[in-house]
């Protein structure tokens, strides 16, 4: 194959893939392509599948079913591929007795993408003590250690296990705003798993949501900020406005109603309803994926 044929080349490609522990199924059936250059936001709620996704794709776990291909190879105890990905998770643990100065060492020597100058001003930036050992680290500086590492590693393909849940939210915005300046120096492709999702919202191209081990959306983040509306009002006219559609969900307080409705409304359907007192917003991303991840049942396991 051609250079300019493996550029176009998806970065990852699932198919089908199957995870059970025991009798839980973490992944279902799951199929998904990660193109090069854009940034993913994998979301779900607790024990949706989004770890397993990942160790999947990193080559930390082998899927019971179906087939994995990262840069066009199985990732699984393939150094080729292993080279060119970094998987940062809030769980990482560095040697304790190491300081940071060294797991930064350690990470230059690992990662061909690593670019020194950027993990020094990052470093910085985080107020990272370089001497300090990873065991008298906080946990925020953990956090931050991963960050660090996740970034500088401009690695082709880099994960993001909520590594930044123990920073704080001005280091979290540090965080987002760098990764969005350096992303569009050096694009690469992102995935990014987290549970603040209005945070993140504007920084994601193109959102996967796992449900219970399966996919239940995979969308580019455009397509989506116009896929539902909340409606408020009257609770008669909201209703009518929901009729036929998929209402992820209602609320009612005496005669007024606050539906998520799955539909859009042309202009003159907006100045009608705002006459019947109904008011319409676009759902925002977070409640898109809430409404949608509760609309089913609830998780048993
Ligand atoms: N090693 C394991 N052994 C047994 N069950 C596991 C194992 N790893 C994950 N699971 C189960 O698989 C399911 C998916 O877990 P996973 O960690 O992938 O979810 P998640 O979406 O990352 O959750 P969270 O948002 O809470 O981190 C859960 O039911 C979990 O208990």
């Amino acid at each position: 194959m051609n250079r300019t044929a493996l550029a176009e080349q998806p970065v990852v490609t699932v198919r089908e893939v199957g995870m059970r522990y025991g009798d839980v199924d973490a992944l279902d059936g799951v199929t998904l392509t990660l193109e090069r250059d854009k940034i993913y936001g994998l979301l779900g709620r607790n024990g949706a599948g989004k770890t397993t996704l990942m160790q999947t794709l990193t080559g930390q776990a082998l899927q019971t079913t179906g087939r994995v291909e990262v840069f066009g190879e199985t990732p699984f105890e393939n150094p080729r591929v292993l080279r060119n990905l970094c998987f940062v998770r809030e769980s990482q643990s560095y040697p304790e007795d190491l300081c940071v100065r060294h797991v930064l060492t350690a990470a230059r020597h690992l990662l061909p993408g690593w670019d020194r100058d950027f993990a020094d001003q990052l470093l910085d930036d985080f107020q990272l003590p370089l001497g300090r050992k990873v065991k008298k680290l906080s946990r925020g500086m953990r956090s931050a250690l991963g960050v660090v590492i996740g970034l500088a590693s401009r690695a082709p393909l880099t994960l993001f296990d909520e590594p930044y849940l123990g920073l704080d939210a001005v280091a979290r915005q540090l965080f987002y705003d760098r990764l969005l300046a350096d992303y569009a120096e050096q694009p690469r492709t992102v995935v990014l798993s987290t549970h603040l999702i209005d945070e993140v919202a504007n920084l994601l191209e193109h959102v996967v949501v796992l449900d219970r081990g399966r996919i239940i959306m995979d969308d580019d983040a455009d397509a989506l900020r116009h896929r539902a509306v909340v409606a408020t009002g009257p609770a008669a006219a909201v209703d009518a406005f929901s009729a036929g559609a998929t209402v992820l969900h209602r609320e009612s307080l005496g005669e007024q109603a606050r539906a998520t409705v799955r539909r859009t409304a042309s202009g003159a359907e907006v100045a009608r309803l705002r006459e019947d007192g109904v008011t319409l917003e676009p759902a925002s991303l977070q409640e898109l994926v809430i409404r949608s991840t509760t609309a089913t049942k609830e998780p048993t396991r």
